[in-house]
């Protein structure tokens, strides 16, 4: 069914069973590859909020985890200019970091984000991200734990917002 987000329409999109399910295929992922390690998950808020829980609670393996505020868009544009409104509070240097995102779209954010993490010496700093639009991504950086690729169209719900609205939709929809 249609829902109404102060002036646009959406329609359903992903389930929360489709996105449970690849939630689980990412934490996988991350539980194979990190195994030796003992990761710092770097959450980027506010987007990130629900997935990060969810990631989190499935990764049943020694971790840290630690937020990020930042902040580029204003309703369904960016704005290119990408601030910290929450620093970081913790000593990365010799860390295995994995940035958290709700989604890479621009690509702004991530690039401001390994900057600033890479003042540190980290051992590696990889980026698990739920959402992904390739045909708006402008960066070079790699993005390696991928949920889903979709087409370059916003989306709500599931911890991602329209002007502050929709982040508690347990499933995500995609603007009419
Ligand atoms: O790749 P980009 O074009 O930079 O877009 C991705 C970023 O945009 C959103 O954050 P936003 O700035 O809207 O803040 P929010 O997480 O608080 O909603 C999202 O959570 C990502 O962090
Ligand atoms: O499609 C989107 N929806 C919500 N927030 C976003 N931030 C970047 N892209 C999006």
């Amino acid at each position: 069914m249609e829902i109404q987000i102060l002036d646009k329409t959406f329609v359903p999109y992903l389930s929360a069973l489709e996105i449970d399910a690849e939630v689980q295929r990412l934490a996988k992922d991350l539980l194979n590859d990190y195994k030796n390690e003992v990761p710092v998950f770097l959450v980027v808020l506010n987007g990130a909020f629900i997935f990060a829980a969810d990631l989190m609670k499935q990764y049943t393996s020694a971790a840290e985890i630690s937020f990020i505020k930042m902040a580029s868009y204003n309703g369904t544009e960016t704005t290119g200019n990408v601030t910290e409104l929450l620093g970081l509070d913790i000593d990365l240097t010799n860390k295995h970091v994995v940035i958290v995102e709700d989604i890479v779209d621009t690509g702004n954010t991530i690039a401001a984000l390994y900057n600033l993490v890479n003042r540190f010496k980290v051992k590696s700093i990889n980026t698990a991200t739920l959402f992904f639009k390739p045909e708006a991504y402008k960066q070079t950086i790699d993005i390696k734990y991928t949920g889903f690729s979709i087409e370059n169209k916003f989306i709500v719900g599931y911890g991602l917002d329209y002007n502050k609205q929709g982040r508690n939709l347990g499933e995500v929809y995609q603007i009419k």
